[in-house]
């Protein structure tokens, strides 16, 4: 039996269009789940909960007063004292509330509570996910619930597939990744560059059923309106000079699957009427097509920019919006987390050495804090190519701040001009620190084996600091 919606009344915030959406989307996800789930308006009125949720009691019938969420979870009367999901209301930020699974400190067990913004901008409702109730002795804690092929991501406090982190916003994120992934609603992920948007994208992916099918990227700022029309869907025989044959656009070849709009909103308005059309219909027309195509892809889009001032500046459509961010997640920039800086920074080092053929290398204590307190105005990509340069250029077993200053700056390069020359001098040093390997630090043969002269080794190792 699947959840249900209870009654709501005239004044019900679902009467709003984005909250309705976004509540069909949860309703769609959360009725197979064994996790309890629940929505409450202002009024503290169950909008909507799962069975899972209803529990025991079950679900009142059809027709009866909206019920509350005490009289519902905990068969109280009376509202609890104080209840820490009204400061979602308040201040519009996720909320963690610590408790046991027996739900010490909330009498209804609430684990976290998400804020369900409306159209008009406000809190209009707060989605709820409750601690697992105690199992019986003998029970395992959790059933299987999928089915046989490729393995979903695994899951561990401070990971979810490639995704790392250990900040409170990365374990809500994986929380919601968790809980969305089954849902075939949009996605718009917002954030910074290099804060992560497509891994979060390709991971939700593949936590998702429709992980053994494509996960298609489409940047589409790249590409000029024409073409990224034709590119995602599709083009008859002649549709443009050039056209010499039939050719499939991005979302049949992501059928089954999920894609991924990377920059949409570097989308021109022609494009973005289109797109709609597409999302409101579930079907694409080639271009020069008459003959409409049913798809069945999964649309998760992301932006570097704020999408809702570009709607207010009338320069992205409202109704794409809407239909874009059916579930929004934002990736806030690396210095507001830096919780996640450790994690980060031991997995890319993991990934580099490996990918150098390298032993594992470790980063010394000193090292990880001056990691942790940098700005990294680049983000997790930023940071990333810094380890990068880091194993490649020392040869230290572990990694320290003098080996961190050799890297030089932590701020990228932007010219042309100026990341040819860091790459070349970058390259010169490692060449030589090679040689010195290979002659066990024998200078004379290494002079000879780089074709410079002594003097000319002498002053490269000066110049590089190298000792
Ligand atoms: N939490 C994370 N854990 C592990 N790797 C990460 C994490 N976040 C980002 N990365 C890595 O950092 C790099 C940049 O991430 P990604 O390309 O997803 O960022 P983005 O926000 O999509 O960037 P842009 O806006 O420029 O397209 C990638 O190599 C990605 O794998």
């Amino acid at each position: 039996m699947a959840g249900s919606h209870a009654p709501t009344g005239p004044l019900s915030p679902f009467a709003d269009p984005i909250l309705a959406a976004r509540l069909e989307a949860l309703r769609q996800l959360a009725d197979g789940l064994t996790d309890r789930v629940a929505v409450m308006d202002r009024e503290l009125n169950v909008v909507y909960a799962n069975d899972a949720a209803w529990g025991k009691s079950g679900k009142p019938p059809a027709g009866t007063k909206p019920a509350k969420c005490y009289e519902s979870f905990v068969q109280k009367k009376d509202p609890c004292g104080t209840c820490p999901a009204e400061s979602v209301f308040a201040t519009g930020e996720v909320l963690t509330v610590s408790c046991n699974t027996s739900g010490d400190g909330t009498a209804c067990g609430m684990h976290q509570a998400f804020p369900l913004v409306s159209s008009g901008g406000d809190v209009g409702s707060i989605l709820v996910l409750f601690h697992k109730r105690p199992e019986p002795l003998g029970i395992p804690a959790s059933l299987p619930q999928h089915q046989p092929g490729a393995s979903r991501p695994e899951r561990t406090a401070s990971r979810l597939g490639d995704l790392v982190g250990a900040s409170p916003a990365m374990n809500q994120l994986f929380e919601m990744i968790r809980l969305v992934a089954d849902s075939s609603a949009t996605v718009l992920i917002q954030g910074e560059s290099g804060t992560g948007k497509e891994l979060v994208a390709r991971t939700i992916h593949q936590t998702s059923y429709r992980r053994e099918k494509p996960f298609v990227v489409v940047d589409c700022g790249a590409l000029p309106e024409t073409l990224l029309e034709s590119e995602l869907f599709g083009h008859v025989k002649g549709a443009f000079t050039g056209a010499a044959g039939a050719k499939p656009g991005l979302f049949e070849e992501a059928d089954g699957g999920t894609i991924f709009l990377d920059e949409i909103a570097d989308t021109s308005p022609t494009f973005q009427a289109k797109l709609l059309r597409v999302l409101q219909e579930g079907e694409i027309k080639r271009v020069g097509g008459t003959q409409p195509i049913k798809i069945d892809v999964r649309v998760v889009s992301a932006t570097n920019k704020d999408l809702t001032d570009l709607v207010k500046a009338k320069a992205f459509r409202q109704d794409l919006y809407y239909r874009l961010a059916v579930l929004p997640v934002h990736l806030p920039p690396l210095r507001e987390r830096r919780a996640d800086i450790p994690l980060l920074v031991e997995k890319f080092v993991g990934d580099s050495c490996q990918r150098h053929r390298q032993e594992l290398r470790r980063v010394s204590e000193e090292a990880m804090c001056a990691l942790t307190a940098a700005p990294w105005p680049g983000n997790v990509r930023e940071l990333q190519h810094y380890i990068e340069r880091a194993v490649v250029t020392t040869t230290h077993q572990e990694l320290t701040c003098a080996d961190l200053v050799a890297v030089g700056s932590h701020v990228e390069a932007t010219d042309l001009r100026t990341v040819g020359r860091y790459a070349a001098r970058q390259a010169e040093r490692v060449r030589i620190l090679q040689a010195l390997q290979q002659t066990s630090g024998n200078r004379v043969k290494a002079a000879r084996l780089l074709k410079i002269s002594r003097a000319s080794l002498y002053n490269k190792l000066h110049e590089f600091d190298i000792r």
